[in-house]
């Protein structure tokens, strides 16, 4: 469904705040490598780390980055001190169970199979030194967004002597 008005663009401080994931493929993946960056505090439940990422969950397990519990989602799991939570799993029924459980609880969550049950979206990051880009679409494109970041990566990095975006 079309989207009646664009996504407001907001930043915020993500140093230590707690995020949780449910579900550890190659998108809870991706995000993570993100949030990282921003000093997220990251907990991760799933009953499988699929192989394409298994190495690098085990590193972020390994070092601490990552709170990694070996189960299946259960409502029990959401707790109230939750910053937000992203549900990643590669069942969508679940994504909507649990997006529908943290409303409940008034935690913001991120439904990954479906752009319509989401509180807040993810975006596409540039960084550059202080900068910080985050891009967004309206849910209808997402390789249009991934283009658009990496042509302003390649600006950025043509720019790289004078950081001037
Ligand atoms: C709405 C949103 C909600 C949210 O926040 O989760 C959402 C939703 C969905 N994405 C889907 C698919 C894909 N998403 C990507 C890529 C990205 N998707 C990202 C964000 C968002 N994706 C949120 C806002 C999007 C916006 O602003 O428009 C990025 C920016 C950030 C990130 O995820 O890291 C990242 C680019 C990162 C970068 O390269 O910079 C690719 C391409 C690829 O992987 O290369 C594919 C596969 C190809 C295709 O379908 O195009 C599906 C269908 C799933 C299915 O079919 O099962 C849904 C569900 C739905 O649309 O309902
Ligand atoms: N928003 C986006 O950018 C994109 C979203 N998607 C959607 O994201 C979802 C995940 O995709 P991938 O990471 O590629 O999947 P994947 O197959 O790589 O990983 C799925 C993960 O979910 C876990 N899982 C399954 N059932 C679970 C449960 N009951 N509780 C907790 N964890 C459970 C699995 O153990 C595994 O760790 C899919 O629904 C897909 O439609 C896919 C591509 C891009």
């Amino acid at each position: 469904m079309r989207e009646r008005y664009p996504r407001f663009p907001v930043f915020i401080r993500l140093d230590d705040r707690q995020i949780l994931f449910f579900g550890a493929g190659s998108v809870a993946k991706r995000r993570i490598q993100v949030l990282l960056s921003f000093g997220a505090k990251i907990q991760v439940i799933a009953p499988k780390i699929p192989g394409s990422v298994e190495e690098q969950f085990r590193t972020w397990i390994k070092t601490g980055q990552v709170h990694y519990k070996k189960k299946q989602f259960e409502e029990t799991d959401l707790e109230k001190s939750m910053f937000m939570v992203f549900a990643a799993t590669d069942k969508p029924e679940v994504n909507a169970m649990i997006a529908r459980l943290c409303r409940k609880r008034g935690i913001p969550v991120n439904n990954a199979s479906d752009a319509s049950d989401c509180d807040f979206f993810f975006p596409s990051v540039v960084r550059k030194e202080d900068i910080v880009i985050g891009i967004t679409g309206n849910g209808e494109d997402h390789r249009k967004v991934r283009e658009v970041r990496e042509m302003i990566q390649w600006k950025s990095d043509e720019k790289e002597e004078h950081i001037c975006l």
